[in-house]
């Protein structure tokens, strides 16, 4: 807020058409909600934008696409910052936080392709391109003789290469397809129960300055409780790993009535060996569930698989 006799929220975003939908998203629905307020956004490329072919593993991680947007709200040259909230990292900078989370999309995974009708009608080795080390496990269990190939780069970058014939399919978020208004490139919707989505897809997080009550305010009316409750489960088990940046982890959890039910995953790279557990217990109790699973998969062998994958 810079003046105020005409109240302004500016909204850091990176420039990849998806960031840009999710922060026109949320500049459509502040001024809705507040009709005196003017949302500006300040588009930025990050590290993360311009380091396309290496894995993300390698260069270190997600935190590489949300640093230059926290530091611009830190130095008051923004506001807030919204974010996919699978790619916000457990932790936040002193001085920030993660105020609010909204309505959550599709959180399950997609399959595209333009040969195939459907995950089971790929033929022996064809070639899959992810880069989520998450995706990679799941579809080696599901089926070892596909061939995994990376696939770097913004929605509509992965697209194109699928589209140059250098993938027999791809996965990808539905809720980023959705977004993007190409939900006919989804050919199946992938059942949580098949691939386990990642803490927090499909839902949109904001960002902003821990001592902001004018902001805070505003940004109160955006709020989801119950995406609120599932997504801050699913946090508190990968936090509990330990499970900061590029892991083969799934994370999902539902809601019914006063109910939260998280399940979580953690493979290994080729698939080999997977370990799954759920636990239901009461909503409020969402982040002590999410730690409780955690320490549940680590004793049945989580730690073994995750301490290998963390050495390379
Ligand atoms: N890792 C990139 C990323 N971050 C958020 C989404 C999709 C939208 C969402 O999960 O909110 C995507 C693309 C994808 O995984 O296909």
């Amino acid at each position: 807020m810079t003046n105020s006799t005409q109240p302004l929220i500016r909204i850091a975003t990176r420039e990849s058409a998806l960031a840009m939908w999710q922060a026109y998203y949320v500049k459509n629905k502040l001024e809705l909600a507040h009709p005196e307020l003017t949302v500006e956004l300040v588009p930025m490329t990050t590290k993360g934008d311009q380091i396309l072919d290496t894995p993300l593993a390698l260069i270190g991680g997600k935190a590489l696409f949300v640093k230059e947007l926290e530091v611009a709200i830190l130095e008051n040259k923004a506001d807030i910052a919204v974010h996919s909230m699978k790619d916000v990292p457990v932790e936040f900078p002193e001085g920030l936080m993660l105020h609010t989370i909204c309505e959550r999309e599709d959180p399950r995974d997609a399959f595209v392709s333009n040969n195939y009708t459907d995950f089971d009608s790929l033929p022996n080795g064809a070639v899959v391109g992810t880069s989520s080390l998450r995706r990679q496990c799941q579809i080696k269990a599901l089926r070892p003789d596909l061939v995994i190939k990376d696939l770097r780069g913004n929605v509509n970058t992965r697209l194109r290469k699928l589209d140059e014939g250098q993938y027999d399919a791809i996965i990808l978020a539905a809720a980023g397809l959705i977004r993007l208004e190409m939900p006919e490139r989804i050919k199946q919707h992938l059942a949580t129960d098949l691939l386990l989505p990642a803490n927090g897809q499909g839902a949109v997080g904001i960002e902003c300055r821990t001592d902001d009550p004018v902001i805070h305010n505003y940004l109160a009316t955006l709020e989801h409780t119950e995406t609120r409750i599932r997504v801050l489960t699913e946090r508190a088990m990968n936090r509990a790993l330990e499970g900061g940046c590029q892991v083969p982890i799934g994370a999902y959890a539902s809601v019914d009535g006063d109910q939260v039910t998280l399940k979580g995953l953690v493979g290994s790279l080729d698939g080999s060996q997977i370990i799954t557990d759920e636990v239901t217990g009461h909503t409020d109790q969402g982040e002590a569930l999410g730690t409780q699973l955690a320490k549940q998969l680590l004793a049945q062998g989580a730690d073994v698989i995750l301490k290998e994958v963390y050495k390379d």
